[in-house]
This record gives C-alpha cells, sequence and structure tokens, in this order.
C-alpha cells in the first residue's frame, strides 16, 4: 500500500492534512501533550467505521463518545446546545479535545463545537466522505444552519490536524462518492484543470474506493484548498482582481439555495454542480465566459454521474433562497464566476434578465 501523504497548511497555526490508509494511530501525536479528554463525534450509524478511532483514543483517553443525528439534520442549534451540555458535564477543560468522524455535515457541526466551547478547544477531523477529505474537513469553516439558511452561524477555527483515511471510502455509498466529486470537478475549473483532464480521461466506473486517480484526485483538490485558505484563511478578500477565499464558494450561492429550497433532499455536492453549471451560464450573459467552457461544465459534472438540469424550485424562491448568500453586501448579490478555467473574479449585481436566462437553462437543460 502507498505511503501515507502529508500536506502541510502553512498558516498562522500550521496543521498537516493527511492522505493514506490505516491513520488512526496518529492521533495521540497530534493531539499533543496534556489532553486528558477526549470528545468523539460521529453520525449514528457510523459505529464499524468509527471503532478504529475510538480504539486508538481509549487507549489513552477519558472519552465521551458522542453520537449525532446524520448528515444535515446534526447542523442546528438544538445539537450544538446537546454536545456543549455533554462537554459541560464531563468537565471538558481547555486542554482537552474533539475528535470528529464523520462526513462534511459530522466536521461542521464538531469543528463548531470546538470552536465555541470555551471559546475554543483543539479539534482533529477525520473525514469519511470524499467531499470532507477534499474540502469540508480543510481549512477550518465551521457551522451550522438556521431557519433562514445554510451554515448562517458559524466560525472560522483551523483543526490540530486532519486525517484522510482512504479506506474509509469503500462503504461511502456511490452517491455520496459521486457527491464528493462535485467539490472536486469545482476545484479544476477554479484553479487546478488536471484535474478537470483527470475526469474526462477517466472512465466514470474508474473513479472508485482504491484507484490510484481516486487518491490522486483527493490529493489535488486539497491542495487547491490549501493553497486558498493560507493565503486568506478568513475570506477577507484577494488581490489582483482575484477572489481570495471566496472562490471556494464558486458554484455555492444557487447551490445552497437549492439544497435550502429542497429540504436539504439534494446532497452538497449535487448542489455545487447544479449552482456551478447556473453560474457558468450567468458568466456567459454578464461576463466572458466562452462557449466551450460553459459546454464543459455541463458536460464534465454530467460524466461523472452530477445533476445538470433542475427544476425543483421556482426563480423568486430561488432568488429570496440566495439574498443570505454571505457574499452579499447590504441588496447587492455577488457570485463568483470565470473568465477562464483557472481565471475566476467576483460579479456584483447582475441583472434579473441575466439571472433568469441562466435559471432557465438549469431548468431545462441545453
Ligand atoms: N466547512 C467547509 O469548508 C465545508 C466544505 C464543503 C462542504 N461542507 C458541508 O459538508 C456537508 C456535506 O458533507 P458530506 O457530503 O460529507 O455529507 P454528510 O456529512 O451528510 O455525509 C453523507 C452521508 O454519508 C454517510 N457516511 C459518512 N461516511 C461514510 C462512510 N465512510 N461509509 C458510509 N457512509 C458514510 C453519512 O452518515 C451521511 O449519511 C454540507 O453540510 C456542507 O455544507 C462544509
Ligand atoms: O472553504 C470555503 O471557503 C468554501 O466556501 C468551501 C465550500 O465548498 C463549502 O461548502 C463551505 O461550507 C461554504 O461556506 P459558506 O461560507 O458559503 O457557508
Ligand atoms: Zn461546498
Amino acid at each position: 500500500m502507498a505511503e501515507a501523504t502529508v500536506l502541510p497548511v502553512r498558516g498562522v497555526a500550521p496543521y498537516d492534512v493527511v492522505v493514506g490508509h490505516g491513520l488512526a494511530g496518529r492521533l495521540p501525536g497530534i493531539l499533543g501533550p496534556g489532553v486528558e479528554r477526549v470528545a468523539l463525534l460521529f453520525p449514528g450509524g457510523l459505529e464499524e467505521t468509527v471503532q478504529p478511532v475510538l480504539d486508538a483514543l481509549v487507549a489513552e483517553y477519558d472519552v465521551l463518545a458522542l453520537g449525532l443525528p446524520d448528515g444535515e439534520k446534526a447542523k442546528s442549534a438544538v445539537v450544538a446546545a446537546d454536545c456543549w451540555e455533554a462537554l459541560g458535564e464531563r468537565g471538558f477543560t481547555r486542554s482537552d479535545a474533539v475528535v470528529t468522524v464523520g462526513g462534511g455535515a459530522t466536521t461542521d457541526l464538531g469543528g463548531f463545537v470546538a470552536a465555541t466551547w470555551l471559546r475554543g478547544v483543539r479539534v482533529v477531523h477525520v473525514p469519511t466522505t470524499l467531499l470532507a477529505m477534499v474540502d469540508a474537513a480543510v481549512g477550518g469553516k465551521t457551522g451550522i444552519n438556521t431557519g433562514a439558511g445554510k451554515n448562517l452561524v458559524g466560525s472560522f477555527h483551523e483543526p490540530a490536524g486532519v486525517l484522510c483515511d482512504l479506506s474509509h471510502l469503500a462503504t461511502l455509498p456511490r452517491e455520496d462518492l459521486v457527491a464528493g466529486l462535485g467539490e472536486v470537478v469545482k476545484c479544476g475549473f477554479i484553479a487546478d484543470p488536471e484535474i478537470l483532464r483527470l475526469v474526462e480521461t477517466t472512465p466514470p466506473g474508474e473513479l472508485v474506493a482504491g484507484s490510484d486517480v481516486l487518491r490522486e484526485l483527493v490529493e489535488r483538490a486539497i491542495k487547491v484548498k490549501i493553497d486558498v485558505v493560507v493565503a486568506d484563511l478568513r475570506e477577507t478578500g484577494g488581490s489582483d482582481g482575484h477572489p481570495g477565499r471566496e472562490v471556494l464558494n464558486y458554484g455555492h450561492t444557487m447551490g445552497h439555495a437549492i439544497e435550502r429550497t429542497s429540504g436539504y433532499a439534494v446532497r452538497h455536492g449535487e448542489a455545487v454542480a447544479l449552482g456551478c453549471v447556473f453560474v457558468a451560464e450567468l458568466a456567459a450573459r454578464a461576463g466572458s465566459l466562452g462557449a466551450d467552457v460553459v459546454a464543459r461544465h455541463h458536460e464534465t459534472f454530467a460524466r461523472v454521474g452530477l445533476p445538470t438540469q433542475w427544476s425543483g424550485a421556482s426563480f423568486d424562491d430561488l432568488m429570496a433562497a440566495m439574498r443570505v448568500d454571505k457574499k452579499a453586501r447590504g441588496s447587492v448579490s455577488r457570485f463568483v464566476v470565470l473568465d477562464d478555467i483557472g481565471r475566476p473574479r467576483v460579479l456584483a449585481d447582475p441583472s434579473v434578465d441575466d439571472l433568469r436566462a441562466a435559471y432557465d437553462v438549469l431548468v431545462s437543460g441545453r
């Protein structure tokens, strides 16, 4: 089996993202000295996946195992409050730590609990979905949803380390693996065309757990994310017209609106694919994106099995949902668009006609 790859995140509080197999034994080294209690947060139902991590932890620490609701249901104020109460009852101090094992919903909620408990304790993420490995567990964004929308409450709280054990992908349902490819392909469009080449030249049936090509895609997508967050951790902006960290939000303005208006029935990665197609169509009208790159959005997402057409909500409902997007400023909506592959910028206040034309393509397809 190939050696682990260590991808350093050289920010203010440096840490490593490790990609490989059987990594749980590294946890004590990452948690460091002084930790007595560890809260292990995971979705109920994932016990088998969690077991190696639990085994590695119980040997060294007083472990508080907290099973969470599955998926997006974990990202609520009620669940966060339940976790705070549990940490309080067990006497968690600032020298104790949180470990998350699960998908992006788990790392988002667990990261938020770690960020807020005593104003911040150490957290290590063990992502078990493709999407969480390439995106959610890396970079320190944590959050929960509110009635008004997705990820509206949260904080930036960087992990002490991220362990991407590719063995976990063997049990991941195909639909969730494909959803993770949504964020991978997004990274191809915003920064790394080699990702697009790999996806477009590999038979989709070979993009499976255990394949060399999937590992290369994982590592490339993580590198894209690391480069962005090291340059602009808190999303304050880039330079020379680059959107800074907001570039990672490519496709997310519409994507988050689709998730919310569907009652979170559409997976995050699926919504990102739809949002990227929408915003490529928008950039063709309100910006200067060429027809060839727009077509490539439709083709590449569809090639891996992601949706590129969706008619689950009205134009007005989606516009209303997009108003709470964190990139908006006052009543001005802002979208990350491309002028070409790897050339992102922010488009502010596009016309309703252009937005509607892009929406029409989303509804009826090309
Ligand atoms: N913080 C960030 O930077 C960031 C980035 C991207 C996405 N996100 C968030 O991540 C979430 C989506 O993450 P996701 O796609 O991982 O969804 P998820 O966390 O809901 O996981 C998807 C499903 O896979 C199951 N699962 C997890 N690991 C498994 C395994 N190894 N085997 C079998 N089943 C497994 C989960 O229990 C769940 O049912 C969204 O809430 C999104 O907003 C956050
Ligand atoms: O890390 C980021 O920054 C991202 O935008 C990555 C996104 O893929 C991710 O879905 C993130 O949670 C979106 O954040 P939000 O700020 O739009 O809530
Ligand atoms: Zn995302």
